[in-house]
């Protein structure tokens, strides 16, 4: 495939005609202890694809591009963080997101003749053509970008919305609701009505609302500080380089109906009727793709395997945060160091499930958040211990699926950083209570996977 750019734009929040409203655009917010892990973490990319029917150069120049443009200056008015970036000054405990006036988000407008159909499809895909539709996220010692977007149109195809941010800056959560702030906006602008946005889709910035009362930013500063690399500078926004993708890496979803959830909960519920398992559609998923990844994987059964899940606290802090606030509020909890044999075996199934079932149950235990700074310690110091450490991006709450510019629902949506035992979850896109799972590995691995994720819904 090729990939043509052509044109690198900066967009900068909408400020009407009146330029004294330019300084509105400034602003300044400290990251929180629940976004500091993630300055050590790779940034989220997510690709979103239309099909359309009328999709030639002409029509994406003149009509599709500008609404997303202009509707794109006019969201970021209201999520002001995405245009800045991140700054550690030498009198600062901890990093900031600084906007500055005429600050924008960069956004790459490119072509390709890669095959839609094939890339937006379920089966699998080369990994090397999806990572080519997320952009880069500029960064060096002193400063971070926040947020990156590219536009790839596929002639006569369709068009992709590739994004790339800074995991330290906001979580899936807040990523979400910003795209469904945007389709808001371009929608609202192409049918030439008021441009407002409802409470939902409003960003809460207020970073009062989470409270310091152990002194938990400081001791996540120090966490942060003692696992970089480079101990020469402290104040680093670098990151380490991501991981390659490795040459025949393929990326496939793999589609669990709601039907299929519903047999596989049936299935715990008659091997073991006495324990109360927490049975969500999450963790019948989750546990079900991690067995078959377990079994996939071969090897010695008396192997350490981990698995992890980040967990929204939004609703679970006392008191709750806004379903609308903006950043990061989540933190992963995780099942160390089980025998691969405990997931490959006739029970290993119902293992999984209980584990997970036992992980969301312990978030009702109170001491979550106090003891955060430790949880991410031993995460941090335990990655190199397993031999596979499931990890879940995304998430089943998200609705992706309802991305709609005005244009159609997005027909695929992609999780693109995802490797091995790091895999995506999203719900399905044309029916409620089922899921869609990406994982990515070389073809002969994801030929076995689905070997074993086909054979054991049949069972
Ligand atoms: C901890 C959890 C994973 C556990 O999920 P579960 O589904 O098992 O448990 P739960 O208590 O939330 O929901 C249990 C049941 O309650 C009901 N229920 C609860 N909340 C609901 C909601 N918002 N919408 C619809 N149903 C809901 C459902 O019936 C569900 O069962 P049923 O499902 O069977 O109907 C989740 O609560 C959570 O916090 N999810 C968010 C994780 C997250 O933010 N991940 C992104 C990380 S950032 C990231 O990765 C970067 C990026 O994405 O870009």
């Amino acid at each position: 495939m090729t990939l043509l750019v052509v044109e690198v734009a900066q967009i900068i929040p909408y400020t009407g005609s009146d330029s004294i409203q330019n300084s509105a655009n400034s602003l300044t917010i400290p990251l929180t202890f629940f976004d500091l892990p993630w300055l050590l973490f790779q940034p989220p990319k997510k690709v979103f694809f239309y099909r359309l029917t009328e999709s030639t150069r002409e029509h994406f120049h003149s009509f599709i591009l500008p609404n997303l443009k202009l509707s794109l200056s006019l969201v970021l008015r209201s999520y002001l963080p995405l245009s800045g970036c991140l700054t550690w000054n030498q009198d600062e405990l901890k990093p900031r997101i600084v906007v500055s006036q005429n600050d924008a988000v960069l956004i790459t407008i490119a072509e390709t003749d890669a095959d839609f159909s094939l890339l937006s499809g379920y089966g699998q895909r080369p990994a090397s053509e999806l990572h080519t539709l997320t952009p880069e996220l500029p960064f060096s010692d002193d400063a971070a970008s926040v947020f990156s977007l590219q536009i790839t149109l596929f002639p006569n195809q369709g068009f992709s919305i590739g994004y790339t941010a800074h995991h330290a800056v906001l979580d899936g959560k807040t990523l979400s609701m910003f795209m469904k702030a945007w389709t808001h906006l371009c929608k609202q602008h192409m049918e030439n009505r008021v441009i407002s946005l409802p409470e939902t889709l409003t960003p809460s910035l207020d970073r009062s609302l989470v409270e310091d009362l152990t002194g938990l930013d400081e001791q996540m500063v120090e966490m942060v500080r003692s696992l970089r690399d480079d101990k020469t500078n402290m104040r680093s926004l670098s990151r380490g380089p991501a991981r390659e993708i490795e040459y025949g890496d393929v990326l496939a979803t793999f589609v669990l109906s709601g039907d299929d959830v519903e047999r596989l909960r049936e299935r715990c519920r008659s091997q073991d009727d006495r324990s109360p398992l927490h049975i969500s559609t999450f963790v019948i998923a989750y546990a079900y793709v991690w067995t078959c990844f377990v079994k996939a994987c071969g090897g010695n059964g008396e192997r350490l395997v981990s698995l992890l899940f980040s967990v929204d606290f939004r609703t679970r802090l006392v008191p709750p945060l806004p379903a609308t606030y903006f950043g990061n509020c989540i933190s992963p909890v995780v099942c160390y160091k089980r025998k691969a044999e405990e997931f490959t075996g006739e029970k290993g199934f119902l293992t999984a499930v209980k584990i997970l079932s036992d992980l969301v149950k312990s978030l009702s235990i109170p001491g979550m958040i106090e003891t955060i700074r430790e949880r991410f310690a031993i995460l941090f110091k335990s990655f190199g211990e397993s031999s596979q450490f499931g990890i879940v991006a995304g998430s089943n709450r998200f609705g992706v699926y309802e991305i709609d510019f005005g244009w159609g629902r997005p027909v695929k949506v992609d999780v693109i950083n995802i490797r091995g035992e790091l895999i995506s979850m999203a719900e399905r896109r044309d029916e409620s209570g089922g899921v869609e799972i990406g994982m990515c590995m070389n073809k002969t691995e994801m030929d076995t996977l689905f070997s074993f994720f086909n054979s054991g819904l049949q069972n």
